[in-house]
């Protein structure tokens, strides 16, 4: 499903959080947002999804909540667990906005087979490791089935194996015709895995295309603040965070 913002604009203690921010998101993309600590990503997706006042437009935060929850699953950064539930019943909580009691059975089959979590199904999730907690939300999400998933750092602190299964099952998830965008500070897996890059800087959307044309030494010196190596070789595009610009 196509997304749409337009001038979408967050003020948070007199200061532009977000500014004016203009996209289009397409089905059939992973889209990676970049950019350093504090550039405005998780407001930009928070504002995109409703859940903090904005101005400007946002086809996502216009639909009524029941409807959005059928259309767009959301994974925060936050991944603290309230209450020892277990790893099935958490996930089963993605099926909620669907009303269709017969149909969750495989969904939560399949997205516990996806995220490798079958032998932890029982296991109350205040018992998990950091890695296993958030591939159980990955997992939630995915069984919300929806045609847009948003993910806030969803492969941060995942081991690499998890790293790179996530990033594929998000580019497949793509490959299926469903939009992805996901933030992310692994500038190796994002210029490898999304087919486009949205880089924010102090609020700002300051590039936006395919992974070479964004990250540009030039993008990287202004917006970062290091040089990194890209190339493009048999296996795909590979980028190299090198240095620190002083
Ligand atoms: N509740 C708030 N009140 C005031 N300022 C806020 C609030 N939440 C975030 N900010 C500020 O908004 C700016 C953008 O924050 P945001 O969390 O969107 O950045 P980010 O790009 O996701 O960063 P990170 O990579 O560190 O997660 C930051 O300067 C942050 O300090």
């Amino acid at each position: 499903m196509r997304i749409e913002i337009s001038d979408l604009t967050v003020k948070r203690g007199g200061r532009l959080t977000l500014d004016h921010a203009s996209l289009s998101l397409e089905p059939g993309e992973l889209i990676g947002l970049i950019g350093p600590n504090g550039a405005g990503k998780t407001t930009l997706m928070r504002a995109m999804l409703g859940l903090i006042p904005a101005s400007g437009l946002s086809s996502l935060a216009a639909l009524p909540p029941a409807k959005r929850a059928l259309i767009a699953a959301w994974l925060p950064q936050e991944r603290e667990a309230a209450w020892p539930i277990s790893v099935e019943n958490l996930i089963r909580l993605g099926r909620i906005p669907h009303r269709r009691p017969d149909a969750d059975a495989a969904h939560i089959e399949a997205a516990l087979s996806r995220m490798g979590l079958q032998s932890l199904r029982h296991r109350a999730v205040t018992e998990l490791s950091g890695g296993e907690r958030a591939r159980t939300l990955i997992a939630r999400a995915l069984a919300q089935d929806t045609p847009v998933l948003m993910a806030d750092e969803p492969i941060a602190g995942l081991d690499p194996a998890y790293q790179i299964a996530t990033m594929q099952l998000f580019r497949d998830l793509a490959d299926e015709g469903r939009t992805v965008i996901a933030s992310l500070h692994d500038l190796g897996l994002a210029a490898r895995h999304c087919t486009r890059l949205v880089l924010m800087d102090q609020g700002r959307i300051v590039a936006d295309g395919k992974p070479v044309d964004v990250l540009t030494p030039d993008n990287l010196a202004h917006t970062f603040g290091i040089e990194g190596h890209f190339a493009q070789t048999k296996e795909g595009p590979v980028f190299q965070p090198l240095r620190v610009l002083s």
